[in-house]
């Protein structure tokens, strides 16, 4: 959707004291006091120093988010030829979100889910789940990761569960595995919460059926119940509506909604599903392995009460500050290699390089 712009980018740049001189010139003085010069008129060394200490002060990048992707890499090697999946992927997800990532196929949503899920390591960069390290966590926290933190659903209805369990048994397994001990009251506990988990998606009459006498929404309903059976604090979903009609889709993503709003359970779901990318209040779209652009949806009330969903769509701004420009605003303006940038007050002006015309500054 989206093409790259000026030396491919806008680069704000991420080095502090760069970024706090702006690019600055800087003049040693009489006094020996240094002074740096930028568009916003002089300033000493101990200011520039006092602002850099300030950034560094401030809250780091992801402090607060549950999911943190920091220029995420992954590299897949097949038959000697090297493949980026992921090539510098930032991403911050709120506690509680319920979210939507998209993209073209071969973008790198699957790889980012596998990663999430504790299934693949990235090749380099950060990525963190409720204080897990998903680069660095060994191989028993990386069981407790995925027995505790994350739940997962994917597309494939007969992945999800086995063939031969009952939707109420497939739900007590991963209990069980979690390996708590506990006699009767443990067993009484584990059956009661699997019947709260299916009646809450609405597949309590499913629970003494197998696989084989449910329907696939239904089969993906109890999926979720299997996801959430360990409590975790994320479920992942890759596709989870792919082989099901648009109607039982719809009942899929509804329980996804019960999930996050009744548990407050944070669902990270990829979709090709444009129903269920334009319910979520966010949807994340991914283009060559990086994060691209976001729709942000929110609810309006007009003057006579009558409520409605605006939705918002942004360039995202990477962790080094570049930026795509999306595909059909560079054609309409012809830009290829190179932008002119102008900072007002509130906005940044992107203007096409057309060599002979006038100066933004000079064009009003
Ligand atoms: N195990 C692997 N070995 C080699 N290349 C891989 C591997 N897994 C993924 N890739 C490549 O990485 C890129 C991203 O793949 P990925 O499956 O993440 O994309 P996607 O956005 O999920 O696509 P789709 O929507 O078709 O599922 C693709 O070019 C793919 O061929």
């Amino acid at each position: 959707m989206s093409g790259e712009v000026g030396e491919d980018t806008v680069r704000q740049g991420t080095d502090e004291a760069a970024a706090a001189s702006g690019g600055a010139s800087g003049t040693t003085g009489a006094d020996g006091a240094t002074s740096v010069r930028d568009g916003g008129g002089v300033r000493s060394l101990a200011e520039l120093e006092r602002e850099v200490t300030a950034r560094r002060r401030g809250p780091a990048y992801g402090e607060d988010a549950l999911i943190t992707c920091d220029r995420l890499v992954r590299i897949f090697t097949a038959d000697g030829v090297e493949v980026q999946a992921l090539q510098g992927l930032d991403l911050l997800v709120g506690k509680g979100e319920l979210m939507a990532l998209v993209g073209a196929s071969g973008s790198g949503k699957s790889t980012l889910l596998n990663i999430l899920a504790g299934l693949d390591v990235p090749t380099a960069g950060a990525a963190s789940v409720g204080g897990y390290d998903l680069l660095t966590m060994d191989a028993g926290s990386r069981l407790r990761y995925r027995r505790d933190v994350v739940g997962f659903v994917w597309q494939q209805t007969a992945r999800n569960l086995l063939p031969y369990l009952t939707a109420a048994q497939n739900v007590i397994l991963p209990m069980q595995l979690a390996g708590r001990r506990g006699g009767f009251r443990a067993k009484r506990q584990r059956a009661a919460r699997a019947t709260e988990l299916l009646d809450m998606l609405g597949v309590g009459y499913c629970h003494d059926r197998s696989p084989g006498q449910m329907s696939g929404g239904e089969q993906q309903r109890a999926a979720i119940a299997v996801a959430l059976a360990n409590n975790p604090s994320v479920i992942l979903a890759d596709e989870p509506t792919g082989e099901l009609d648009s109607a039982t889709g719809e009942q899929v993503f509804a329980s996804f909604r019960t999930a996050n709003e009744e548990l407050g359970t944070t669902v990270v779901v990829v979709t090709h599903d444009h129903a269920v990318a334009n319910a979520v209040r966010r949807t994340v779209a991914i283009r060559d392995g990086r994060t691209a652009s976001e729709v942000v949806r929110h609810t309006e009330v007009d003057e006579h009460g009558q409520e409605s969903v605006v939705a918002r769509e942004y360039a995202t701004v990477d962790r080094a500050g570049r930026l795509q420009l999306p595909r059909d605003y560079t054609d309409a303006l012809d830009i290829r290699t190179r932008v002119l940038l102008e900072l007002e007050s509130d906005h940044i002006g992107v203007w096409p390089d057309r060599p002979g015309e006038a100066k933004p500054e000079q064009r009003d």
